[in-house]
């Protein structure tokens, strides 16, 4: 790294910090309806209907949280929590199929941060929030979070990637974006000790465990050291009963 790259470094960090600083986090309401479609808008190529701008500022069961810098929105993450027994068809291997239908999953319907504020950890500051409260004792049966995304996206990837979300499905013409169809992905966090179901590695590998357990090749070695044990057990119980009768 060079002199400049490390001032520059530094005077970001520092311009972060102090944002941060300023930064607060509360929960959508009613009133923020057409400054969340102005925003998303901007941000994203979808159009989305007016009732879902209805709803993820007004229902509940979105956990549609807004950061704030002197009171305008600079960043926004809107997710929903719903239960195994209702995720589409290509989420629906999303969990190992051992997890109860009721079992909860998370899924980010969208994230997104004012272009001016980006690369200083708004978009971390939403998600880690997000992931505290589905960590927290209340969501112990959410056990995955995910989203789509645009395979385009390289952003939004890296930074969900950087996180330690993973590809869960490629999802071919998944989007339409001006009448085109466009390849998205899937991607997931598993928390709570939430799994995947088993792909064909996990159960090559569960075989070769099996198998270095059962030790096919010490078999007649163990099958001979069992008879050994079982004649010195015969013997020695000989032995005993002749003691016994000297000693009577
Ligand atoms: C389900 C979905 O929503 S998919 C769609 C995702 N959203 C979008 O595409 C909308 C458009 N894009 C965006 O709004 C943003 O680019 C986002 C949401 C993807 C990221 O938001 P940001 O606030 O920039 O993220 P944040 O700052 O937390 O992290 C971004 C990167 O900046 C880095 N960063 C943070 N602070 C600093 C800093 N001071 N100096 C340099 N880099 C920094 C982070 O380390 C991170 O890098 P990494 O991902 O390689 O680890």
């Amino acid at each position: 790294m060079t002199d400049e790259e490390i001032t520059h470094d530094s005077m970001s960090q520092l311009q972060s910090f102090s944002i941060q600083r300023e930064v607060q986090l509360r929960f959508l309401s009613p009133q923020d309806l057409e400054e969340v479609k102005r925003l998303c808008t901007e941000w994203f190529p979808i159009e989305y209907p007016d009732a879902w701008y209805q709803e993820i500022t007004s229902n509940p069961k979105f956990y549609s949280l807004a950061a704030t810098y002197h009171s305008r929105i600079i960043g926004l993450v809107v997710c929903e929590i719903k239960t195994k027994a209702k995720l589409n068809n290509e989420d629906g291997d999303l969990l190992a199929p051992y997890f109860a239908s009721s079992t909860q999953v998370a899924y980010i319907l969208s994230l997104g941060v004012v272009v001016d504020f980006r690369k200083h950890g708004i978009a971390s500051l939403l998600l880690d929030s997000l992931l505290s409260y589905l960590t927290s004792k209340e969501c112990q049966n959410c056990k995955a979070v995910y989203l789509h995304v645009l395979c385009s996206n390289i952003v939004a990837i890296s930074f969900y990637e950087g996180r330690n979300f993973v590809v869960h499905s490629y999802l071919p013409y998944y989007y339409t974006i001006q009448g085109k169809p466009k390849d998205g992905y899937s991607y997931v966090l598993y928390i709570n000790d939430g799994k995947p179901p088993w792909s064909i590695l996990d159960y090559i590998s569960h075989c070769g465990s099996l198998l270095t357990k059962l030790q096919p090749c010490a078999l007649p070695r163990q099958i001979m050291r069992m008879v050994q044990r079982l004649v010195c057990r015969m013997l020695s119980s000989g032995s005993t009963d002749s003691n016994a009768n000297y000693t009577y």
